[in-house]
This record gives C-alpha cells, structure tokens and sequence, in this order.
C-alpha cells in the first residue's frame, strides 16, 4: 500500500532583491536581481520549494505549466516533465528566458521543469524524513566547495550611494575584492568575470590574483568576448595559470579550434547549455569542462544524468550560478553533495546578496564550502515575511527582465553588444 501525495496547487511569486552594479561581458546588472518563488502545495499540507528566474516570458511560461500540475504524483516526474513539454507546445521559449542572452539555447522545458521538480524532491524528501541528496543516490560530501566569484564593478548604481565594497576596475581592486571574499568567506577558488576590460588587463589582473594567491586554482570567464585568435593568445599567456578558461570564444568550432591550440582545458555554460550539445561537443573535442546549472539542465535529476554523460566522455564537471536566493544555495548544495564526479568548486554569486528568502541558519559558508542540509527535504525555510517584503519590492521597483545590456546604454548610449568584441 503506498500513499499518494498529490499537487492540490501552486504558487509563484516573483521577488527582487538588491544587486551591486556588477560588469559583464553584455553590460552591468541593474539595481535588482529578479527571481520566481515556487511553492507547490500538497493535500498532506506539505509545502515543496523552488526557485527560478522572474523574466516575464518565463513567469507565463511557468504559470502555464503550473496549472496542468494539479492533481499529479509528487512522485511522477516523467510525467510532470512531459506535461510541461505539453504546456509550452508551440513555444520556442526564445524570448525572456531571464538569462540576459547569454545562454540563448537552453531548453525552455527543462528550464520551466526545474523549479517543480525541484520544490517536489523537497516534498519527497519531506515526506520521507530524508534530505534531498538521499533522494538522489546519497551524499559523497559533507560539505560542497564553492568559488570567490569576482566580478569588475562600479562603485555604486549610477546616481546611487557606492556600495560595501567600491569599484572593482584594476587588477589592484580585483585582488582587493578577492581577499576580502576569502577573508569573510574562507574560499579555495576564485573565479573573475571577464570579458569587460581589454583581455591585457585581464590577463595582468590574473596574474595579480596569482601572485597575491599562490596556489589557488583560478579560472576566468570572459563569457564568448574573444575572437578565437585573442582566445589563443590569452591562453598563452595564462597556460599553467587557469584550472580552466570559461567560454572564452563563441560557438563549438571556435571552442574547439581554441581547445587545439591550448593545453588549458576550456570550460563552459554557453555552448553546451542543452542534451543536443553534448554529442557534437564530444565529437569535436570543444570542451573540457561542462558548468551544469539546474535552472536550466531540467533540474536535479536530469543534471545528474549530465555528470554521467560527462563522465562517460572524459568531460569534467563544475557548476554555473545566477545571482540567486537561498532555495537555489540549497538545491546546488545538495546535488553536488550527490554528484560525485563534480569535483571542481561550483559558482555562486551568493556574496554579492544582502536580502534573503529563506530563514536564516542553514546555509553557512566555512572555509568557502557549505555543509549539506541534514533536515529533511531541502532543509530550508521560507521566510514569509521576507518573501512578502521581497515581492513588494518586485513591485515597486519596475524591473520585469533582466537587461544588463540596456541598463549599460543608459550610461553609455553608444555602449553595443558583440561577442567576440576583441
Ligand atoms: O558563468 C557565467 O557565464 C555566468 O555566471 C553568467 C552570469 O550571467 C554572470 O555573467 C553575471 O551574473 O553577470
Ligand atoms: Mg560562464
């Protein structure tokens, strides 16, 4: 005899909370970083949760999909994910993915599956009394390393006050923010988002990190920026420097001609971003190393089943992070606590938050790792009041999409996007 536990509804709410104005390679994060708080209700009164992107083409797409989950298994996630692929028919899911372009070609199923899929392992595992890493084969770690993710900054949102930690523009400052995550953070990777600042200067602020840094791995991702000549250069110079090169150039055949050209192994969350991309990737020898993200891979599951096909093909493993709230920290956790061929730091931009949805006390970071939640489910909790605050500030602030690029043209008018821009 087993017990069903069935979806009686479904709740999204979409949340800003502050972000510093933080420089990438397609233009600078606005005031606010959006994300979606899913809240799957259960006849039992368990409540699951998930955490997803709040660009409006994704909000409609998720709510279109919520309102065919009524009724279902908690249990049936083949055919939760095939009602989503139902739901979105017709829609390319090209537009407003929350991504700000620069994972264009991401699944809009498994991108809209994976904060139900997520919030209903919460609810497996708060059925069951068991975290949600036993419900995806077992913790292999206790606690799970993640990086200093550095980012070149302004010192404040234009007309605003600056911020905690000033303006970030040369290698000096980019080794002044990295000793200071460390400082609060005690992590054992770094990794600088490039692709702002012309590749020499990346190249002397890595070398800088080097130097203040001995011994730390290092990775630098300048999101597509490089021709594949200055991708090759770049490499050059840093061989024996990187643990790895992210994305330095766009599309498959530019990345594996870099890869021919450089013993670093070359990472991405750009040109492998969906299961179509594994076997020409493999075929053309383009990456090394595979960043799996959840929010987009279909969730939990389906990222495990990319460690395997990653494993299979000699591909290594790391993680891909958005800015993000607590429910994700602990979705990331728990998978790469069960993930046991993800062996490199994972990304967060968990630093540069100061606004949270979810009760505090869980999610610690030591010596930059963070420690398995051990209560059931994910083992956090919403905090309902901070959500409501959080939505308020949804609503007052007027962002609906992320825009880096048309955030950037308001200071810089003739500012345009390009990849490779050098
Ligand atoms: O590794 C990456 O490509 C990212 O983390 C993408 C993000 O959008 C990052 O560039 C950011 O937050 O600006
Ligand atoms: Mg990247």
């Amino acid at each position: 005899m087993t017990n069903s536990l069935r979806i009686t509804g479904v709740r999204i709410t979409p949340v800003a909370f502050r972000d510093p104005a933080l420089l990438n390679a397609v233009g600078v994060h606005e005031p606010y970083a959006l994300r979606a708080i899913v809240e799957v209700d259960t006849g039992e009164g368990l409540v699951g949760l998930g955490e997803t992107y709040a660009d409006e083409g994704h909000l409609r797409r998720l709510r279109a999909a919520a309102d065919t989950l009524t009724g279902m298994d908690v249990y049936a996630l083949g055919a939760m994910h095939s009602k989503v692929a139902e739901a979105l028919a017709g829609d390319d899911g090209a537009a407003g993915s929350g991504l700000t372009g620069m994972i264009t070609t991401s699944s809009a199923v498994d991108r809209v599956f994976s904060p139900f899929e997520v919030a209903c392992l919460d609810l497996q595992g708060k059925a069951a009394g068991r975290p949600v890493s036993d419900l995806l084969g077992g913790a292999v770690r206790d606690s799970v390393p993640f990086s200093a993710y550095l980012f070149y900054k302004w010192a404040g949102h234009p007309g605003g006050e600056p911020d905690d930690w000033g303006a970030a523009l040369d290698p000096d400052a980019v080794v002044a923010q990295a000793r200071r995550m460390i400082t609060e953070y005690g992590f054992t990777a770094v990794k600088l988002k490039g692709g702002v600042r012309p590749p020499e200067e990346e190249i002397e602020a890595v070398l800088a990190l080097r130097e203040a840094l001995p011994g730390v791995p290092l990775r630098l991702d300048p999101n597509a920026a490089w021709s594949v000549p200055t991708s090759v250069a770049v490499a050059r110079r840093l061989e024996g420097v990187l643990e790895y090169l992210e994305d330095p150039t766009p599309g498959l055949a530019g990345m594996a001609e870099v890869a021919r050209q450089t013993s670093i192994p070359l990472a991405t969350n750009m040109c492998v971003v969906a299961f179509e991309h594994l076997a020409p990737a493999v075929r053309q020898g383009a990456v090394q190393v595979v960043l799996s993200d959840h929010h987009y891979w279909g969730g939990l599951h389906r990222s495990k089943q990319l460690s395997g096909i990653c494993d299979t093909f000699g591909m290594g493993l790391s993680m891909h992070s958005n800015s993000h709230l607590g429910i994700s920290l602990a979705a990331m956790t728990h998978l790469a606590a069960a993930t046991p061929h993800l062996t490199y730091a994972c990304d967060t931009h968990w630093p540069w938050k100061t606004e949270e949805v979810v009760e505090p006390g869980v999610l610690e970071f030591t010596d930059g790792s963070v420690q398995v939640p051990k209560g059931p489910g994910l083992g956090v909790e919403l905090d309902r009041d901070a959500l409501a605050r959080l939505h308020e500030q949804y609503l007052r602030c007027g962002q609906r999409n992320r825009d880096d690029t048309g955030y950037m043209k308001r200071t810089d008018p003739g500012y345009e996007k390009k990849s490779p821009r050098w």
